[in-house]
């Protein structure tokens, strides 16, 4: 069967605007709404799942959930201060939820009253935070959860032709909500889409494919996640033929790849994360502030999302009132430090092709230069590390990211060892890797 609406490229996108993508490595995402005022409690229980997720797992009523609303006073809402925190982190782009799954907009959408105009405030919090952001250099990306809990005509299966009827009235709603944000929002450089896993979006992959088409003609150079699109088979993600659909990969959602899986590297492809365990949305309980992530750990999958030529987006929940939850704002800030000696590794870096994977962290590879780095983010408790460079090269020089020349002895052929002592409290070292041809 010819497939009509699978991927529309072969080979991965190479425009300026997915360069620049590309490059940015590592992205600040935000879940903020209504699920941020209850903030994981309902009735005063905690419910130990995804703060997001509230409604549905609380059995919270409609009306009750909508109420939410009046309290979304946004007292403490500064996006100045939400940018300073992704500039503190060292991100490059923002992915902010437009409209999660309970259907609340947090831009004054002409298409439901379910939105911020009828808030206390009324402010449009899209506008203020694509204008604070840009103002600091940081791309802007959108959030859009096709799913929508709250919207009538809302369907998880297609049942029959009713059923076919109130979905064909939601997609042409969300259509327009999308129509309205490429709009009032030009500046938008990508949509990440999300609520893409029910029956009823997988048996109408002609809209998906509609959607990216319009966003592209609205909006140059914007960038769409593959998880928006389904193929006329209901293949997601990558099409019957096994082509990406889509600019890049985003299933791993609170998980990476294996870092060994070089054949990850093939595609542009971003992984998500959270830095509670599992969490989007604040979740004020100890079930997700004791999990909280360390700023090594984030640093850790940043390397690994980098060494396989991937994209790294970190969660922010910030509070019901508005505020960025302080022990976020503060992993933001080590990480950042991180990446402002070590980023040289990171930023327009990729897989390193030929280096195999070490064990003790990951190569990376400048996509301009070529010059290639050693991020030692499991140094082994003898102290020291096997640098072993692909056959035919011998290790000329090793400069320790914000120090300098580092010492190295050599074991064999293309086999070199260094000692790397105890544990930096600067957080994993990073080695620029200087090679030439080994001599005959
Ligand atoms: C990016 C993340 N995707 C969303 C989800 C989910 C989910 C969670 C459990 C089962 C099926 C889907 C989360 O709410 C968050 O927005």
């Amino acid at each position: 069967m010819e497939l009509k609406y699978g991927a529309s490229r072969e080979k991965p996108r190479e425009d300026a605007a997915m360069q620049r993508f590309r490059g940015h490595r590592v992205g600040q995402f935000i879940h903020w709404g209504l699920y941020a005022l209850p903030a994981g409690r309902w009735e005063g229980k905690d419910v130990e799942f995804a703060a997001e997720f509230l409604p549905r797992v609380a059995k919270v009523p409609q009306q009750r959930w909508e109420a939410l609303a009046n309290d979304f006073t946004l007292a403490d809402f500064d996006a100045e201060r939400w940018a300073d925190t992704a500039v503190a982190l060292g991100a490059r782009y923002m992915t902010i939820t437009t409209k999660h799954h309970d259907g609340f907009c947090l831009w004054p959408s002409a298409h439901t009253d379910f939105h911020m105009g009828n808030t206390p405030s009324g402010r449009d919090v899209l506008g203020e935070l694509v204008a604070a952001y840009e103002a600091r250099g940081i791309d802007v990306n959108f959030y859009y959860s096709v799913l929508d809990w709250r919207h009538p005509d809302w369907r998880f299966t297609l049942e029959n032709d009713a059923d076919n009827l109130a979905f064909a009235r939601y997609l042409d709603f969300a259509m327009k909500q999308l129509e309205e944000l490429a709009e009032r929002y030009p500046s938008v450089k990508g949509f990440w889409f999300d609520g893409t896993w029910d029956e009823s979006v997988k048996a109408n992959g002609w809209w998906t494919w509609e959607v990216e088409r319009m966003l592209k003609e609205r909006l140059p150079g914007v960038v769409v996640n593959s998880r928006l699109r389904a193929d006329d088979l209901g293949a997601r993600h990558v099409d019957s033929n096994g082509l990406l659909m889509g600019d890049y990969e985003s299933g791993y959602e609170r998980r990476l790849p294996e870092p060994w899986d070089r054949s990850v590297a093939a595609r542009d492809w971003e992984a998500c994360m959270t830095i509670p365990q599992a969490s989007w949305g604040y979740h004020q309980g100890p079930w997700a502030q004791s999990t909280l992530k360390h700023p090594w750990d984030v640093v850790d999958m940043i390397a690994h999302c980098t060494s396989l030529g991937g994209n790294f987006l970190l969660n922010f929940g910030p509070r019901g009132d508005g505020s960025m939850a302080p022990a976020e704002v503060e992993i933001a800030r080590t990480v950042g430090e991180w990446l402002a000696v070590n980023g040289e590794a990171i930023y327009g870096c990729g897989y390193a092709e030929g280096w195999d994977y070490p064990g003790w962290g990951y190569f990376t590879r400048d996509s301009s230069t070529g010059k290639v780095f050693a991020v030692v983010t499991r140094a082994p408790a003898s102290g020291r590390i096997r640098l072993e460079l692909p056959t035919g090269l011998e290790l000329v020089g090793l400069r320790l990211l914000g120090s300098g020349e580092y010492p190295f002895k050599g074991l064999a052929d293309s086999v070199f060892e260094v000692e790397l002592g105890g544990a930096s409290n600067a957080g994993p070292r990073v080695f620029a890797v200087e090679t030439s041809a080994l001599a005959h």
